[in-house]
């Protein structure tokens, strides 16, 4: 019996194998999907067994990861009923399923996890919102829980009211921080940079500005007004980006995805 199984080894099934690897053995490790070809692939270049059906891979792990797209659930949800016991913990990623609709379709004692990792979990970076009813596991359970998502970077623990909220902070929220570095690179090719230096010079700095939020506690804003020099370049850059509305713009994103969430 294996620890953990993943059900779909898609863009992100596949960051939390590469993640779980980081901590976890290959063989407390199964995964499942229905592109065999790519299981078969998986396998051989990482040592990690996968299993023909999600009837398998749901019966062979106590911790099953589902990382299909939230259309694929329901099929996903029936092909597992008959495997799930009261011993499993069922781990769910898709934005907007809500554990009561989880237990519906799986047994109301069903024991449900909902989680919102990022694919930076592939390096051990990822950010990773959780929300569990407490009284559900034991103290063991949660400890398992708590490693599972530590494995993939950072995790925190939310009330699921604020699960969608989780998606537009970090679950998609990779996506935009991409557009910007390439809008930055683009920038600097414009005025003459080579685009790999660009690239590496973006990168770092998001990279780096982001260690200064976490690792100094200083406010952003803060952290801000030390590169802004007075009468220098910054300020215009900053002054720049105002009128063109990107904190708004940014906030708007927010609005968009978690309206989407509210949708699926
Ligand atoms: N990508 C991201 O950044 C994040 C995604 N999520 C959530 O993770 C989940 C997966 O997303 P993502 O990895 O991007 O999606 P992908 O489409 O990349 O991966 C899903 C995988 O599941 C496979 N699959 C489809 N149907 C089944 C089935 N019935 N049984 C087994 N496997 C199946 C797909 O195969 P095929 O391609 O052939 O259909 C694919 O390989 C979604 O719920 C998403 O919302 C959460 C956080 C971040
Ligand atoms: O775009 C999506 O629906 C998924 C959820 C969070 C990131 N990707």
């Amino acid at each position: 019996m294996a620890k953990i199984g993943i059900i779909g080894i898609g863009n992100m099934g596949f960051a939390i194998l590469k993640g779980l690897l980081k901590t976890y053995e290959k063989e407390d490790i199964i995964f499942t999907d229905v592109n065999k070809e790519r299981c078969t692939q998986i396998t051989s270049e990482m040592g990690v067994a996968h299993r023909e059906s999600n009837a398998q891979c749901a019966g062979q792990a106590k911790y099953v990861v589902l990382a299909v797209k939230p259309q694929y659930f329901d099929p996903v949800l029936s092909d597992i009923r008959k495997e799930v016991t009261e011993n499993h913990v069922i781990i769910s990623i898709a934005p907007g399923i809500t554990t009561a609709q989880l237990k519906e379709k799986l047994g109301e004692k069903t024991r449900v996890v909902r989680a919102m990792p990022n694919t930076p979990a592939l390096l051990g970076e990822g950010m990773t919102g959780v929300c569990y009813d407490e009284k559900d596991f034991s103290q063991e359970e949660k400890e398992t829980i708590g490693d599972i998502f530590r494995s993939l970077g950072r995790m925190r623990i939310v009330e699921e009211r604020l699960m969608n909220a989780v998606v537009c902070a970090s679950g998609s929220s990779p996506a935009y921080v991409y557009m910007f570095i390439e809008a930055l690179a683009d920038g600097a090719v414009k005025y003459g940079l080579p685009r790999d230096a660009a690239y590496e010079m973006a990168a770092q700095t998001v990279l780096g500005s982001a260690r200064m939020v976490l690792e100094t506690g200083e406010h952003p804003g803060a952290l801000k007004d030390k590169v802004c020099s007075p009468g220098g370049t910054t300020i215009e850059g900053v002054s720049a980006l105002e009128e063109f509305g990107f904190r708004n713009a940014v906030i708007k994103a927010a609005d968009a995805c978690f309206k989407k969430c509210e949708k699926l």
